[in-house]
């Protein structure tokens, strides 16, 4: 199978602890892979040095032909991402992070324009386009952020913990937008302790368990593995 994304042996230390011990994962064109585990396994860890905002210790990490390691800026135009928390700049207004990205990502000016509209329309914050982040509140952040990552069509979408901070209308809307994603053959990798999430989204996980691999395959033997352990 033609991989998006190959993580292969990839290790990370902080302050000199150990925190990843190599790791493996892949995915395929249109694959929804979860990343999960207890609190404190390494997802986010993870997912960080994926996007390259945490340096690894060894191990290769590549998106399609172009490793991180090579040309991390032709890397980072190969994915979009959304954080946990929202990552905003104070003096930038939502529509001026919008135009951040479109610059960023070099976004034709006619599909910016009617993204912007349409995800500004469903994530009901078309009265908040010209506030800054102070006057937001955590979920519309979280809004803003989240149309961020969906203006680009970028092959890999890297989301952690997309539900957390949105009502219940937002993260219906963004689960069904994911499903486009992935009918559109874009890969996404999503951090989510909503296991019910993982059911109705993934085709394939990855679990952590302090820092390693525990297991991973195919949802279904995820699901069997719940049952499992719950029995
Ligand atoms: N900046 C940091 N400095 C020191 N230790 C860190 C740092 N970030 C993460 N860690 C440690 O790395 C380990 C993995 O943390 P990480 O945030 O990746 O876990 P997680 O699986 O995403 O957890 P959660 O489900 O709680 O979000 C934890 O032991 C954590 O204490």
């Amino acid at each position: 199978m033609y991989l998006v994304l190959r993580v292969e042996n990839c290790s990370v230390e902080i302050d000199g602890n150990p925190i990843l011990q190599h790791v493996n994962l892949q995915a395929g064109p249109g694959e929804i892979l979860a990343l999960v585990g207890h609190n404190g396994a390494g997802k986010s860890t993870l997912m960080k040095t994926m996007i390259g905002m945490r340096g690894k210790l060894s191990g290769l990490i590549k998106i399609q032909q172009e490793s991180m390691d090579d040309h991390l800026k032709n890397y980072k135009r190969l994915f979009s991402y959304i954080p946990e928390e929202p990552l905003l700049f104070s003096e930038l207004t939502t529509r001026q992070h919008f135009d951040l990205y479109r610059r960023s990502y070099s976004i034709d000016e006619d599909i910016f324009a009617t993204r912007v509209d349409r995800y500004m329309d469903a994530f009901e914050i078309t009265d908040k386009k010209d506030d800054y982040p102070e006057a937001l509140s955590k979920g519309m952040r979280q809004k803003v952020q989240t149309i961020c990552a969906l203006l680009p069509d970028v092959p890999v979408l890297f989301i952690d913990e997309p539900f957390m901070g949105l009502d219940v209308y937002a993260g219906q809307y963004l689960e069904e937008e994911l499903i486009r994603r992935k009918e559109q053959g874009i890969t996404i990798i999503l951090t989510t302790h909503q296991l019910d999430k993982v059911k109705a989204l993934a085709d394939t996980y990855v679990m952590l368990k302090n820092g390693s691999v525990s297991s991973s395959g195919p949802v279904e033997s995820f699901e069997r593995l719940e049952r499992r352990e719950h029995k």
